[in-house]
């Protein structure tokens, strides 16, 4: 996997004055590795932004879902922190509950009621919510999403499309300061994606977006591109994305689809 590439991590770019301030970034992560089977995924992540929409851009393999992982404090690093609004998301899990959430890129992965209801109840029941208290916040998150009529349906009567607005709102019910997106909209059709991505922008959650499509990232405001398990380049979107496209031409003309990390 992209064995050629030899790049230093660089800067793409003018990186807005204010979007970084190392003492007071809500997104912090310092020295971040991770390993598995004896194998560095992730080395030396060290990202600090105040940007509300932060993405990260990688092919497939480069480490995104693990990176999205301890983001959401769910992995133990292997080595250095993340830092999310000042919680060390791994070391506190009660804060880190209140203060970041995620959505995967398959809803089947996170869904485990039987209907919109209680799917969304659950996690506010998880916030400390009296049963009562949390039926009245499902009502209000479904009115809040027009979707007032979904309270009693079945997940399994749902599209795909569907499924992924209920994981939307039952995130986002939780009211989490950061809201780590690990690929939610892959295999959604276009309008879709924009309709989740409309509800998203509303939310007023901070992002942070990870995912191998350019397209799902246009419109953020600050990029790191993601290869081997190490951030190789960061900048806007309108510079990254076009070397990151151009990268993955070059790549998808050769075929290193047989290397095995060893
Ligand atoms: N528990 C594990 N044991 C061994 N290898 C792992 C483990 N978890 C991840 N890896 C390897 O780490 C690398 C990064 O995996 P990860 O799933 O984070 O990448 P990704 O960018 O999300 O990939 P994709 O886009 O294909 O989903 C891959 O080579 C994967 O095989």
């Amino acid at each position: 996997m992209g064995r050629s590439l030899v790049y230093k991590r660089r800067r793409c770019g003018r990186v807005a004055e204010g979007e970084t301030n190392l003492a007071e970034d809500p997104v912090r992560l310092d020295g971040l590795g991770y390993e598995a089977g004896g194998q560095a995924i992730l080395s030396g992540i060290t990202l600090h932004s105040g940007a509300q929409k932060i993405g990260v851009v990688g092919r497939n393999g480069s480490g995104k879902s693990t990176l999205s992982r301890l983001m959401a404090g769910l992995l133990k690093p292997a080595s250095g922190t993340v830092r999310i609004e000042g919680v060390d998301v791994y070391a506190d899990r009660r804060a880190a509950l209140r203060t970041v959430g995620i959505l995967f890129q398959n809803p089947e992965h996170q869904i485990i009621f039987p209907t919109v209801g209680e799917e969304i109840a659950f996690g506010l029941r998880q916030l400390g919510a009296t049963a009562a208290e949390a039926q009245e916040q499902t009502r209000a998150t479904l009115l809040r999403f027009d979707r007032a009529h979904w309270l009693d349906a079945p997940v399994s009567a749902l599209s795909q499309g569907q499924k992924h607005l209920v994981c939307m709102m039952a995130v986002l019910a939780m009211q989490p300061r950061l809201l780590i997106l690990d690929e939610p909209f892959a295999g959604l059709d276009i309008p879709t994606k924009r309709q989740l991505a409309r509800h998203l922008d509303r939310s007023g959650a901070r992002l942070f977006h990870i995912s191998h499509d350019p397209a799902d990232l246009a419109g953020y405001d600050q990029l790191y591109w993601l290869e081997q398990g190490r951030i190789i380049a960061e900048g806007p979107p309108a510079v990254l994305l076009p070397e990151f496209t151009a990268e993955m031409m070059r790549l998808g003309d050769q075929d290193d689809l047989a290397d095995i990390s060893a």
